[in-house]
């Protein structure tokens, strides 16, 4: 049985979700995936660094027993109250290591640094990050191909929904021409709490409160998020390049809660929608903007975090995957998605993992 040690940088929603995930649901994992995990190390900027490599590594139920804000490391063995990303990235024998400190769509930093500490130090990623894919994926792509690692971002586009690896791996042999969708799940929500009648405000908090929200929730409701996913998404499945500058965005917050009542008595739903189109000169198009969409829209009916794609491809039409878009388990879902695509890579002897090591 290969067990594979994990690193997990940034204790928020997700992260703790990954570690509920593998504490609850452990030796079920190994019988049904052939692998098991055991966390090595913890960092987070509040809690500290946390490091056991011996034994069973980190005992996680402790940890998840005490609440995210009375986390504190130091005085744990091998704990100590900085983050210490880089020595732990760089230097704790993992073999995994799982990004989920939050997304910064200017430079997705201090996110960036950690997946090129990791891929140097010849480590998987995993990341739910969209600052580090959207901003650097080809450059991350070619360094990790170089280090012969992999590098796995599942989660950065409609969370645990597996929307990547199906345009990747299931639209063989058709080509895709563009895509368009509700790419986020707060502002999705928060539509909808508005239809209800509740204030802006209330329920922004109420996305945040579920777990939602991105840290600031201003990339939600300015459209940054989708943006990011946008070119997460033209990149690799339209092999477009773009930047932020090549992604016009506007998003849901000139909206008034009244503009929205106003729209669902008409039949019409607003919506904020992402899309890229692939034009004859094999140039990339793309926006993000809030639209109302009539009742019949295959995209209306979408309602709270739930998010959809509709990918438009020559043989088949368009081809619509829909899920939940945000959520601390369903993205942890995600990570766990992506150390099941490494573990298929190192048994089907694509020949890029480190040595698994035996429990
Ligand atoms: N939640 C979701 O539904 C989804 C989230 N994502 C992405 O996943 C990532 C994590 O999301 P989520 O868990 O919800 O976010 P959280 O804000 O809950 O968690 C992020 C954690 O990282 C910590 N952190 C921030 N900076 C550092 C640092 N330099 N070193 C160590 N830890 C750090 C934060 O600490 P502190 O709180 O003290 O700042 C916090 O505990 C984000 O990038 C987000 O965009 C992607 C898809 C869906
Ligand atoms: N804040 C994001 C989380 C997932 O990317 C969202 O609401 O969709």
């Amino acid at each position: 049985m290969a067990r594979y040690d994990i690193a997990l940088i940034g204790f928020g929603g997700v992260n703790r979700a990954l570690a509920e995930l593998i504490a609850a649901r452990g030796d079920g994992l190994e019988a049904e995936l052939g692998f098991a995990l055991r966390v090595v190390a913890i960092t987070d900027l509040r809690a500290g660094s946390l490091v056991r490599t011996d034994g069973d590594g980190i005992a996680l139920a402790p940890l998840l027993a005490v609440a995210p804000d009375g986390l504190d490391f130091s005085g744990m063995p091998g704990g100590s109250p900085e983050p210490r990303n880089e020595w732990v990235i760089r230097e704790v024998p993992a073999d995994i290591v799982a990004e989920a400190t939050f997304t910064n769509p200017t430079d997705g930093e201090p996110a960036l640094s950690h997946v090129r500490w990791a891929i140097e130090a010849g480590k998987h990623v995993c990341t739910t990050n969209k600052g580090p894919v959207a901003l650097h994926g080809p450059a991350l792509k070619e360094l990790a191909r170089q280090a012969g690692v992999s590098f796995e971002f599942e989660g950065t586009v409609m969370s645990g929904t597996p929307v990547l690896r199906t345009a990747r791996r299931m639209f063989g042999g058709l080509a895709v021409n563009g895509f368009e969708g509700i790419m986020n799940g707060t502002s999705n929500y928060v539509l909808g709490r508005l239809e209800s009648g509740l204030s802006f405000a209330d329920a922004v908090a109420e996305a945040q409160t579920l777990g939602y929200a991105e840290a600031d929730p201003t990339a939600d409701v300015e459209g940054y998020d989708v943006q990011l996913k946008v070119m997460i998404l033209a990149n690799e499945v339209l092999g477009a390049e773009l930047t932020r500058a090549d992604v016009p965005c506007t998003g849901i917050s000139a909206l008034t809660a009244e503009d929205v009542r106003r729209a669902a008595s008409e039949g019409l739903r607003w919506k904020l929608v992402g899309s890229a189109e692939r034009h004859a000169d094999g140039t990339v198009v793309a926006r993000v903007a809030p639209v109302a969409l009539p009742a019949e829209h295959p995209l209306a009916g979408v309602s709270g975090p739930t998010n959809a794609l509709a990918f438009h491809t020559d043989l088949l039409g368009t081809v619509t995957v829909g899920g939940p878009g945000a959520g601390r388990t369903e993205t942890a879902y995600a990570l766990l998605s992506d150390v099941i695509g490494i573990h298929h890579r190192a048994v089907s002897g694509t020949g890029i993992l480190q040595e698994a090591r035996r429990g």
